[in-house]
């Protein structure tokens, strides 16, 4: 069936919706029309230059990647600006390209036999018995731009290793675990990048665990497998992305296990992300998990203060916004969990300060952050949380320790894991160990309690909310 510009732009939005912060859609991706859609081009009305300009700046690879999840490898995007609000239906706009379109150069392989055959669709381009494989690599994720600090250390120096050998370190396979948007794909995507300038002609790829989900069900409903296998045996660097959404997909585990055992035996390398360390990966299987061990797993945690700052600098400097450095501890100071939420409220600002007309000073900051401060994750600890949740349920700290099946002990261990998993980077293990001394297939158990009563109990899911408010409310 064909698309219309309106249901394309739609199906962009969702996914862009699920990788900006609300505040951050609502601002940039809300306000923009689709206009037209022809021969893979999609046409967007955004309501000025300036919009214009931070979209290509700060939001083209989310708009790449949306872009061509939706229409396929050879899509473009052009803008049509709003250059006059002469008539409300029909403003006066001029069209401009999207200038950053641009991509790492994808890797020509040989193939026997027709290329059609080997390849999983998109985005491999096919031509006689020419392969071309789009390494699927954000150029602004390089090793370079990607700070350093106590809470990634060990990460990022197995990450310069490998780029300079790939497949030929102990570090095979890498697997990066930690939180969301503390920098695992920024990094796992670095080493390709890096390889990709050491040595052009080495075949990288990265792929999601989804993608790769669906490449398997599309090959297995067409008979294709040997095609699928044999085209994942041509990478010479496999990065892997969200492996913890393997789980359960038994199928898909075998698959991978095989690509995974012919990839090592020929010295080549394997990048695996995760949220969660291997211990914690539930719904694997073993053989899997005892090959992960064979290599390097290493965690990022939430960046200190310090890095905070560091990564804000050099993302101020490098977007050339000029924020001073008490404004920037003042944002660092409140957005502490997560990367990801610092860029966004560094763009927010910045968009907020522009259509207001306000210098950014530390006391419009505090009046722009106000609100979304309180929306954001303040720096909280298992201990805090421990504190908030028995103060609710009007009980002693002391007594989430005791050995003991009351039933509103229970809860509010249950509570008090589930937040600790929610709101901490802390690992299931040191969770357990905190609260009632227990182990993190209990915390597992707890979060899955508390999300399905939630489902079913209203009064239940009022007293969690209530809980969320304190627990935001606490500073
Ligand atoms: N140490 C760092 N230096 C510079 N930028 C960073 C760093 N860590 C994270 N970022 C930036 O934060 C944003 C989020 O990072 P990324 O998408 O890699 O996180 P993630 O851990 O893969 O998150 P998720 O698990 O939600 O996919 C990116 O724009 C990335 O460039």
């Amino acid at each position: 069936m064909k698309k219309d510009c309106k249901s394309v732009w739609s199906e962009c939005l969702d996914l862009i919706k699920e990788q900006v912060l609300p505040r951050t859609f609502k601002t940039w991706f809300a306000p923009i029309r689709a206009l037209s859609f022809k021969d893979d081009v999609l046409t967007i009305q955004v309501p000025s230059q300036y919009v214009y300009e931070c979209l290509e700046e700060h939001f083209v690879d989310i708009l790449r990647k949306a872009v061509r999840s939706a229409i396929g490898p050879n899509a473009k995007l052009e803008y049509s600006v709003v250059v006059e609000e002469s008539h409300p239906r029909d403003p006066l706009s001029v069209t401009m390209p999207s200038n950053n379109m641009k991509k790492v150069e994808p890797n020509t392989v040989y193939v026997n036999g027709k290329p059609d055959s080997v390849a999983p669709k998109n985005p491999f381009e096919r031509n006689n018995n020419r392969l071309q494989i789009d390494p699927q690599l954000n150029p602004s994720y390089t090793l370079d731009s990607y700070i350093e600090g106590s809470c990634n250390r060990l990460a990022k120096s197995a990450a310069v290793a490998i780029a300079q050998n790939p497949g030929g370190t102990a570090f095979n396979p890498l697997l990066i675990y930690g939180g969301s948007g503390l920098g695992k794909t920024h990094l796992a995507q670095a080493i390709g990048m890096e390889v990709k300038q050491n040595y052009p002609n080495k075949v990288v790829l990265y792929v999601t665990t989804n993608v790769f989900q669906t490449q398997f069900t599309e090959a297995v409903r067409k008979n294709e497998i040997n095609d699928f296998l044999h085209f994942y045996q041509l990478i010479d660097v496999l990065i892997l992305d969200d492996i913890h959404e393997l789980a359960g997909k038994t199928a898909t585990q075998n698959t991978f296990f095989h690509i995974f055992n012919h990839l090592h035996q020929s010295g080549k390398q394997l990048i695996l992300t995760s949220d969660r360390s291997p211990a914690e990966l539930s719904g694997l299987e073993e053989r899997l998990l005892s090959r992960f061990r064979w290599g390097l797993s290493a965690e990022i945690k939430a960046p200190d203060f310090e890095t905070r700052m560091e990564i804000a600098r050099f993302k101020a400097h490098k977007d050339g916004i000029d924020f001073s450095d008490e404004v920037l501890e003042y944002i660092c100071k409140y957005v502490s969990n997560n990367v990801r939420e610092l860029e966004g409220a560094m763009i927010s600002l910045l968009a907020q300060a522009t259509f207001n007309h306000k210098d950014l000073t530390v006391d419009v900051v505090k009046e722009i952050l106000g609100k979304m401060v309180k929306n954001q994750k303040v720096e909280l600890t298992v201990e805090d949380i421990q504190q908030v949740v028995c103060k609710h349920f009007n009980m002693a700290p002391e007594m989430l320790q005791e050995k003991t099946r009351k039933r509103e002990v229970v809860q509010a261990r249950q509570l008090a894991m589930y937040f600790s998993k929610t709101y901490t980077n802390a690992s299931l293990a040191y969770i357990g160990k905190q609260i009632g001394k227990k182990d993190h297939t209990t915390v597992l158990y707890a979060c899955k309690a508390v999300t399905d009563l939630m489902e079913t109990d209203r009064a239940f899911k009022a007293q969690v909310e209530e809980l969320q408010k304190k627990l935001y409310c606490r500073n």
